[in-house]
């Protein structure tokens, strides 16, 4: 039985700066029980604020970071390094920091492929999808397709989008645990995401969202609209999941 709580924030400074502090404390109580943790990171504005105020933090060295993986959500299918990829600014944000000095091995950043035809790259979104789903598989405990992620993190987009599972589109019912996607409303228009088959799989949820242009679709995700129109509404963690709101995006919440 999965647990939902929603927590409002001033604002999204706070909030980011309150989910830094709550991840963190998350992963300690983590890995106080198992190793690895996993924790999937997701883009966006408070996704990312959340990475730097992570940075910022002297809480971060209380975390064993060599037993840590990272994962995304989703990304963004453009050429390695570009600095639109999720990738490129969690690294600027945050990862380069606990690869140089906290000792997150490099090798557990797990990125989705960029475009690209060198190794570990993808010509398409799909041809990236199989490939991460390939990896996770890799890493998934036995029977299972994914690893059995501690926290997954996800924005949500003005129109109810989390990761990049966006209304009306294909990927919303995409067989598997990735897909690729085409004509993304928010650009750049060709993605990769997890499913929600994947998304449902993490103990954890957390979305994260600030601003009033957030309230209508928070307040339709909380209250149980068609996935069709608002995604965020099956963004539900096997046992817990998290609204982490300023209070603009909760404005409308009741
Ligand atoms: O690749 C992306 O764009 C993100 O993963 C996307 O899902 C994002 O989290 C939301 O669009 C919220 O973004 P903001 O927090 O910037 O509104």
């Amino acid at each position: 039985m999965s647990t939902r709580l929603v927590v409002v924030h001033p604002d999204a400074a706070t909030l980011a700066r309150a989910t830094a502090a709550r991840l963190l404390t998350r992963l300690l109580d983590a890995q106080s029980v198992h190793s690895p943790v996993h924790v999937v990171l997701t883009g966006g504005t408070v996704g990312i604020r959340t990475l730097a105020e992570i940075a910022a933090s002297p809480l971060r060295g209380a975390v064993d970071w060599s037993g840590v993986h990272l994962w995304w959500g989703d990304e963004r299918f453009l050429p390695a390094g570009d600095p639109d990829r999720n990738e490129t600014q969690a690294r600027d944000a945050l990862l380069d920091l606990l690869v140089a000095e906290h000792g997150l091995p490099a090798q557990h950043v797990h990125a989705m492929p960029a475009r690209g035809d060198g190794p570990g790259e993808a010509s398409t979104p799909e041809e990236a999808a199989a490939a991460y789903a390939r990896t996770l598989a890799e890493h998934a405990p036995r029977g299972e397709h994914v690893p059995d992620f501690d926290v997954l993190l996800l924005g949500m987009g003005p129109d109810g989008h989390v990761a990049s599972l966006f209304p009306h589109h294909a990927a919303l019912e995409a067989p598997g645990f990735t897909a690729g996607v085409h004509g993304s409303p928010k650009p750049p228009p060709e993605r990769v995401t997890l499913t929600f088959a994947a998304i449902g799989a993490a103990q954890e949820v957390w979305v994260v969202a600030a601003g009033a242009e957030k309230a209508a679709q928070a307040a339709a995700a909380l209250s149980g609209g068609p996935v069709t129109h608002v995604p965020a509404v099956r963004a539900i963690g096997h046992r817990r999941t998290l609204w982490l709101l300023d209070a603009a995006a909760a404005s409308e919440h009741r």
